[in-house]
């Protein structure tokens, strides 16, 4: 059986462990220095063999509440043999002595029975908590990956995994598991007599006829109701996420409004779905009732003619009983198992088709050179060309200003670079290598982001400069902390490095975010940086502890393209880009680019200058 490790994820668990430690002082290891851990590669994350040891439990277990299944079955026979015995037997020979002994033996069949039962409820239960042990951590890995192309929605499939959990603990499976016992009980009954038997088998018929009727009817509404709940959900996490912005301008009535929007209609087809589920229970229940009447008048008829006794009429009513049951179960619950089935699906096309399963060749670390090869974006489902056929070069420890107006494609194209989207065609490389053939481990580490909407995640400043990592030296975040210049800024605070960070980035400001990201994204001694409007939020000292981070850079031979509507930081960079409509209009070195912008009239003295560069 599994350990259930909480902190054993799908990339820690493949070796970031071993070497992890927490926070310690001193050491000198850590980032980028290619002597630390922080560059150690992981390799791709084997999902497949998460998905194969989750399937092989659930099989190995199975096969045991199998065999734990068949004996609970036949000892279940014991009841109607005892009735048997006492109406034809006992009752006839008045004998005390062989009910006592009869009594004896079913009392111990009984709880056997019980015992077994329980067992395979056990184990059942432990299934499902492996399985959940053995996948939760790959599905969130791969929905985070996921998710960059999709909508979110990936993350929902953790919610698939509770509903194969629930599925493995539920009555629809012991259901299921009773079903192939069930020709066992009815050859039973034909024992007993042909004619009883012939009564079971056409209803069983009739019984899985509709089963059939009652997944045709209630397929359609329960796959709406499941659509409609999911918005719902995405919904609810949205203005989780907005709950300031929400409360701020009063749109918690228009908020909640769409929520119900959703859920309503989940809800309304659910009833739809559940009226036709309860319509063809109570039906399968008529019929089963039938059966019984059935079985005993004709039973009754059976034993006037000679041919039966009452106690094996009451046996084959009690048998049939047990042979019907697990078919009204499947019935019943059919809908959670087609659901189940559907959720298993959405968790194995997630991890097989993974990127992070996939193997990649481990280079050397990055020096910083990056081409840029007639990049295209046009974003999914639209025919806007975002950015259309930019190229150009950066060598190792080039420093590039990106500047254009708004909607120029600024974002997009910052984005593309640390491979956050992926281009419609062209490419990006660093150090000649497309980003969609690194590591994406290897890669992340040698790079850093600072987007433009800067989001800090619940924990400590240091925390969060060493991107949530635990096996890595404090001196890999002081440093880091230097490099951006932020060291004296978070020295001033109260808790300094310790400082809590609430998941709206309270009690810092926006100013003070901004320069945790930057440090945040200089930490492991990166090889190439992107930083979107690094300076949207900063104050005159802000600012020019900005231009110092980026002299830093320049001094440790890093990359840098910095996204900037503002002229201050111009002065620092060896190369500018304009950005027009997505496409290059001027790149080359600063002054010949600021001399070309004079010379059509554009000012970058003071002030923001996007406004004139349409
Ligand atoms: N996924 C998308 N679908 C449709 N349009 C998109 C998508 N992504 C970007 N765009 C469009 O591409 C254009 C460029 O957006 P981008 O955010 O890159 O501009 P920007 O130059 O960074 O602007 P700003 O300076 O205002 O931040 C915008 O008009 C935007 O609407």
């Amino acid at each position: 059986m599994t350990t259930i490790d909480g902190e054993c994820g799908p990339i820690l668990a493949k070796g970031g462990r071993e070497s992890g430690k927490p926070f310690s002082s001193g050491g000198g290891k850590g980032s980028g220095n290619g002597d630390g851990t922080f560059h150690k590669r992981l390799g791709p994350i084997d999902f497949d063999a998460s998905l194969k040891a989750a399937v092989k439990a659930v099989r190995h277990n199975l096969a045991i509440v199998m065999l734990f299944t068949v004996i609970s079955n036949i000892l279940v026979l014991a009841i109607p043999i005892y009735l048997f015995q006492i109406s034809d037997r006992v009752l006839t020979s008045r004998s005390i002595e062989t009910l006592v002994m009869l009594t004896v033996i079913i009392v111990g069949a009984i709880l056997l029975q019980a015992m077994f039962d329980a067992l395979r409820r056990f184990i059942l239960m432990r299934t499902a908590v492996e399985v959940a042990a053995n996948l939760g951590a790959p599905i969130l890995g791969a929905a985070a990956r996921a998710s960059l192309q999709g909508s979110g929605k990936e993350y929902q499939t953790l919610g698939d995994l509770q509903q194969v959990r629930s599925f493995l603990v539920s009555r629809t499976l012991l259901s299921f598991l009773d079903a192939p016992i069930a020709p066992l009980f009815v050859t039973a009954v034909f024992l007993i007599h042909v004619d009883l038997g012939i009564i079971v088998v056409a209803t069983a018929i009739v019984l899985l006829i509709l089963t059939q009727i009652n997944q045709k009817l209630t397929a359609t509404p329960f796959a709406e109701a499941n659509t409609a709940q999911v918005k719902a959900n995405l919904h609810v996490e949205s203005m989780s996420r907005n709950s300031q912005i929400i409360n701020a301008l009063a749109m918690i009535p228009e908020a909640v409004r769409i929520w119900g929007r959703d859920t309503a209609s989940s809800l309304r087809a659910q009833v739809v779905a559940q009226d036709r589920n309860i319509m063809m229970a109570a039906l399968s229940k008529a019929v089963r009732l039938l059966t019984q009447v059935a079985l005993l008048g004709w039973g009754a008829f059976l034993s006037l003619e000679g041919q039966l006794t009452g106690g094996m009429v009451i046996a084959a009513s009690i048998i049939a009983g047990r042979a019907l049951a697990p078919i009204e179960g499947a019935i019943e619950g059919w809908n959670q198992y087609s659901q189940a089935r559907a959720a298993y699906g959405r968790i194995t096309a997630l991890l097989t088709s993974s990127p992070l399963a996939f193997e990649r060749l481990s280079l050397p670390k990055p020096e910083g050179r990056l081409d840029v090869e007639r990049l295209l974006y046009v974003p999914q489902g639209t025919k806007r060309v975002v950015l259309n056929g930019l190229s150009f070069c950066l060598q190792p420890g080039d420093s590039l200003a990106v500047i254009g107006n708004s909607g120029a494609g600024k974002t997009t194209l910052g984005k593309m670079l640390v491979g956050s989207i992926l281009p419609t065609s062209g490419s990006v490389r660093l150090d000649l290598m497309d980003l969609r053939n690194w590591d994406q481990r290897q890669f992340g580490e040698n790079i850093g982001y600072l987007p433009q909407d800067v989001q800090l995640f619940p924990g400590t400043i240091k925390a969060n400069i060493a991107r949530m990592r635990t096996d890595i030296d404090d001196e890999a975040i002081y440093r880091a902390a230097v490099l951006a210049d932020v060291h004296e800024m978070i020295a001033n605070l109260p808790h300094g490095y310790e400082t809590m960070v609430a998941a709206d980035g309270s009690p810092l400001s926006g100013g003070q975010k901004q320069r945790i990201a930057l440090a945040r994204a200089f930490f492991g001694d990166p090889r190439f940086v992107v930083l979107d409007e690094p300076n949207s939020n900063l104050d005159g000292a802000g600012d020019a502890a900005l231009k110092r981070a980026l002299t830093h850079a320049k001094e440790h031979g890093i990359t840098v393209v910095t996204i900037t509507q503002r002229p201050e930081l111009l002065q620092t960079v060896d190369k500018i880009l304009l950005l027009v409509n997505g496409t290059v209009a001027l790149f080359g070195m600063r002054q010949d680019v600021l001399q070309a912008l004079s010379s059509r009239g554009i000012s970058v003295e003071c002030g923001s200058f996007g406004h004139q560069l349409q």
